[in-house]
């Protein structure tokens, strides 16, 4: 397990960046695997590899590039970029995990856009629909694995955050209206699994999930959702949906991990123009 990150790490962190970049961005995103087609359409980049800032380890899953890329997109807002996320099951302290979301809010980020690639529950849904995240339900926060766990910092935030809008209603809307506008029909609103991974779901839990109401499953985000709420960003998160549950016992295996990268690159263009359109309106 790596070292706790502290506040005063975080400030480290960020007068690093700060001192190399000129950008200072009001928007930030976490790309999650296979969903960094943004970055394509941003211009003036700078660009500062997680290895190279003090405190940060290297990513090691496929598809996370462990950088950040700071620029302008076309409608001129400047957005910083987590190119590669860290997850609870590579081994590391929550407090890393979120680090990249604090150090955003102390670079002057107002708003947090999460992505990640997600097993789709719900019968209705496609591989390749996107769904807005209306809320989540955190599994390893119910077991004690929560961000938020352990002495809290106030310069953080408050000891007893209320989560009730996690997910920014207003937000969310103006991610739909976008949407609609531009006639992307497989944009869908759903619940979020949050589970610990790295091993995907048996027939039972999956069945578990969907009776519970959640319509898409992952391992990622909710925790950089909740500390995004914790220190004062407004959050709005999407899932790609990579695969699909198949309730079969005849089934072998309804997912493997190269597939999700493979079918998230593949509609990563409508997940790019959906942020682009979004965050033109912010
Ligand atoms: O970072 P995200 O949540 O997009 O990554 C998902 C969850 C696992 O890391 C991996 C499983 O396929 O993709
Ligand atoms: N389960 C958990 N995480 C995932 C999945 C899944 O089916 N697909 C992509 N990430």
């Amino acid at each position: 397990m790596s070292k706790k990150i502290v506040y005063e790490d975080i400030q480290e962190m960020v007068e690093f960046v700060q001192s190399k970049m000129t950008i200072r961005p009001t928007v930030g995103i976490v790309c999650g695997t296979g969903l960094g087609g943004i970055n394509e359409v941003i211009n003036d980049k700078e660009i500062v590899k997680f290895s190279d800032i003090p405190n940060l380890p290297q990513t090691t899953v496929t598809s996370h590039a462990g950088q950040f890329v700071l620029g302008r997109l076309p409608c001129g807002k400047e957005v910083m970029v987590q190119q590669g996320r860290y997850h609870f099951y590579e081994g590391h302290d929550q407090s890393i995990i979120v680090a990249p979301i604090r150090m955003m809010k102390l670079m002057g980020v107002e708003t947090l856009i999460l992505t990640n690639a997600a097993g789709g529950l719900n019968q209705s849904y496609s591989i390749g629909d996107i769904m807005v995240i209306k809320d989540h339900i955190y599994f390893p926060g119910f077991a004690g694995n929560s961000p938020l766990v352990g002495p809290n910092d106030k310069r953080f935030g408050e000891r007893f955050p209320p989560i009730y809008n996690l997910y920014d209603r207003e937000l969310r809307k103006k991610m739909l209206k976008c949407a609609e506008q531009l006639g992307m029909d497989f944009v869908r609103h759903g619940i979020y699994a949050s589970v610990a991974g790295p091993h995907y779901e048996t027939i039972f839990d999956m069945r578990f999930l969907l009776k519970n109401g959640c319509d898409a499953v992952g391992m990622s985000t909710s925790g950089e959702a909740i500390c995004g709420a914790h220190i004062g960003l407004k959050v709005v998160a999407m899932s790609g949906v990579s695969n699909k549950f198949v309730d079969s016992e005849e089934v072998e295996n309804f997912v493997d991990g190269d597939e999700v990268t493979q079918v998230v690159n593949n509609g990563v263009s409508y997940v790019s123009k959906l942020l682009e359109r979004f965050i033109s309106e912010l």
